[in-house]
């Protein structure tokens, strides 16, 4: 039978030194007793409790975030009953009130005859790892975000119509219902920017968009850049009229805001010309054909002196 050899036990104070030394927390726990056996000093610096603090597997589970603890805890105890090494991340509680992020690595130790005799293992502090992990989500969050929002505005952009008209095309498709477009362009934007700086003119796009998202007001309705200083509407399971009385409420929403334009041959405000299209899709018909048939319109408001809406 295998014996230990002799220098390990004069070894032994060697192995404490090491393993109190190492940023690692060493810990051990009785299975039959479920009392700890041993936990490394550092836990003192990491959490604030004292080694001494820590007696049974109680102390562990109620020092534990309330949102970690049963999922760890059946993960941890059914892990162990089946003899598997295992490891969780887990949120311990401070001494002081706050929550540091643990990796709890565990090693199921058994007996010659394979019953479970202790857990020992090494808690790590991850809190610095997950905080990259978190900071990383929120970039990615913020990412898709801007990509599909348009960065000067804050509403939907050219992708966001894109995927949007594509969806409620099939949806009216498969529906037979009514799909409603509305194109809009600013008039003399080119003169208002050479009157009052591109800044001004990024203000005034600023205040037309969020103007034009009071005017639809359906929780499915899209109102998105489209370009420059055009913007698109997407108004599904609308109707013509409809369509119509949500372009001329986005007429009187502008003139109401009163923003100046002050340009040579324009009127004294800021306005928008409209083309605006609807239809119930058929399987002949395309997306394409049916924006370019509202641009066609919307193109026409512009030859018939702007400032108008063009439906039909
Ligand atoms: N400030 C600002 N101006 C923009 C932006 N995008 C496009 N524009 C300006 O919008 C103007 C559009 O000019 P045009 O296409 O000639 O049209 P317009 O002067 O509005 O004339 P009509 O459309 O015929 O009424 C250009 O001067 C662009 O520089 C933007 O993000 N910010």
């Amino acid at each position: 039978m295998y014996s230990k050899p002799a220098e390990l036990d004069d070894n032994s104070s060697v192995y404490k030194t090491l393993l109190e030394s190492t940023k690692a927390i060493p810990w051990k726990i009785d299975w039959n007793t479920m009392q700890f056996a041993y936990i490394g000093p550092q836990i003192e610096a990491l959490l604030g409790w004292t080694p001494e603090s820590w007696v049974s597997v109680d102390d562990w589970a109620t020092r534990m975030h309330p949102e970690d603890r049963e999922w760890v805890v059946n993960f941890c105890v059914s892990q162990s009953q089946s003899g598997v090494d295992h490891e969780a991340d887990y949120r311990a509680l401070h001494k002081d009130g706050h929550h540091v992020w643990i990796r709890d690595v565990v090693h199921v130790v058994r007996t010659d005859d394979g019953e479970v005799e202790a857990l020992i293992g090494f808690m790590f502090d991850i809190s610095e790892r997950k905080k990259t992990e978190q900071e990383l989500a929120e970039l990615q969050k913020q990412l898709e975000e801007y990509s599909f929002k348009d960065g000067l505005t804050g509403i939907a952009n050219r992708r966001m119509f894109d995927n949007v008209l594509e969806e409620s095309w099939t949806h009216a498709l498969r529906n037979s219902q009514p799909l409603s477009i509305i194109l809009m362009d600013l008039d003399n934007f080119k003169q208002y920017n050479d009157l009052h700086g591109h800044l001004q003119g990024d203000e005034c796009l600023k205040s037309v968009a969020s103007l034009l998202s009071k005017a639809a007001k359906r929780s499915r309705d899209l109102v998105a850049r489209y370009g420059g200083e055009e913007f698109v509407m997407i108004l599904p399971e609308t109707d013509a009229d409809s369509a119509l009385t949500v372009a001329e409420r986005c007429r009187e929403l502008l003139a109401k805001a009163e923003i100046p334009h002050g340009g040579d041959n324009t009127g004294p405000l800021v306005t928008l010309s409209m083309g605006v299209g609807t239809l119930i899709p058929s399987r002949d018909d395309n997306p394409k054909r049916f924006l370019d048939m509202v641009d066609q319109r919307l193109y026409e408001a512009k030859n018939g002196g702007r400032n108008q809406i063009i439906s039909s």
